[in-house]
């Protein structure tokens, strides 16, 4: 389903952004991995090869537009065309709103949110131009939609990109171009680890709040990306999947 196909993958290199970026290369596509740092994207590539996939490292910081512009000619130049995009950078901490210096809420504002502008603008664009269509998939989570007091500027940010991905959704369909998000629920990765359940105590905690009683595997959010991405879920357009565990449902007051 995906052979001949190539996707850009944000935050490539490590946790879930990995685990699609393998998946993908696994059912055939050519991946584009992108990140900060150039040597976690090697090892994502380097993995891909491993399962004989095929995949190269453009090291971009998706805060900055003319980058993000350059990864996707860079895309091009090697792969011909793009026809996938996830936008699954992001950058997170858990801080009191009220205590928050404006730095720190750009900080994540700007990966989240304005960096899956600047990316899904670059590759519509490049769809357009190739007369395609495409699949773009934005990765966010359920606080988007109910609020998290501790995150509130990644809360913040996931709702932009859940309303950019509906509003999109729409101006982009008459160019075969779908859009939407999956919102995992808390998923064992290094990254959220270190940002959101740092010791035994937290981490706990996190647990208590999940119906299913255990964190997500990176795999399994790739497997639902993967759905959403291809053609099985081709008349799906401006939606949002959920695999949470029953985080976000679980909140009983009542009875058991
Ligand atoms: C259900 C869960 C859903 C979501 C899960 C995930 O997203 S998991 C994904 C998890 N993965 C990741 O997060 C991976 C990527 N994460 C990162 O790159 C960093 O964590 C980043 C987001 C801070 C950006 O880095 P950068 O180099 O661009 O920024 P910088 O270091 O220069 O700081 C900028 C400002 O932020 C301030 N500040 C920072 N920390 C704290 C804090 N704990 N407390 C208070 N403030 C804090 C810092 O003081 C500064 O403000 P100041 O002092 O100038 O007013
Ligand atoms: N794990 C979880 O429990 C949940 C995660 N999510 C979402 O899943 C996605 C992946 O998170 P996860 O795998 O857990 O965490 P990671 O920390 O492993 O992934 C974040 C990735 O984003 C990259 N990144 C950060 N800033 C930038 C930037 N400015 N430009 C380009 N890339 C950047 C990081 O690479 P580098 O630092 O090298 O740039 C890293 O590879 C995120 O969108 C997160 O919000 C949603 C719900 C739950």
């Amino acid at each position: 389903m995906f052979t001949d196909r190539t996707f850009i993958v944000t935050g490539g290199g490590s946790g879930i952004g990995r685990a699609i970026a393998l998946a993908l290369g696994a059912a055939g596509a050519c991946v584009v991995v992108t990140g900060r740092t150039p040597e976690k994207l090697d090892e994502t590539v380097a993995l891909l090869g491993e399962q004989g996939a095929d995949g190269i490292a453009v090291p971009t910081d998706v805060r900055d537009p003319g980058a993000v512009d350059a990864l996707v000619e860079a895309a091009v130049h090697h792969y011909g065309a793009v026809h996938g995009l996830v936008n699954n950078a992001a950058g997170n901490f858990v801080a009191p709103g009220i205590d928050l210096s404006p730095n720190g809420w750009k900080a994540v504002v700007d990966i989240v949110l304005n960096g899956s502008f600047y990316c899904t603008r670059a590759v519509a664009r490049q769809m357009r131009n190739q007369g395609t269509g495409g699949s773009i998939l934005s990765v966010i989570a359920s606080y988007a939609w109910h609020g998290h007091p501790g995150t509130v500027h990644s809360a913040a940010a996931k709702a932009g990109v859940l309303a950019m991905t509906r509003t999109l959704a729409v101006e982009l369909a008459p160019l075969g171009i779908r859009l939407n998000c999956i919102a995992p629920g808390p998923t064992e990765t290094k990254g959220a680890g270190a940002a959101l359940w740092a010791d035994d105590t937290a981490r706990a905690h996190v647990l208590s709040s999940v119906p299913a009683g255990r964190f997500a595997d990176p795999t399994e959010v790739a497997d639902a990306s993967l759905f959403v991405l291809g053609d099985r879920a081709s008349y799906m357009t401006g939606e949002c999947l959920t695999l949470d565990g029953g985080q976000w449902l679980g909140k009983q007051v009542y009875g058991q």
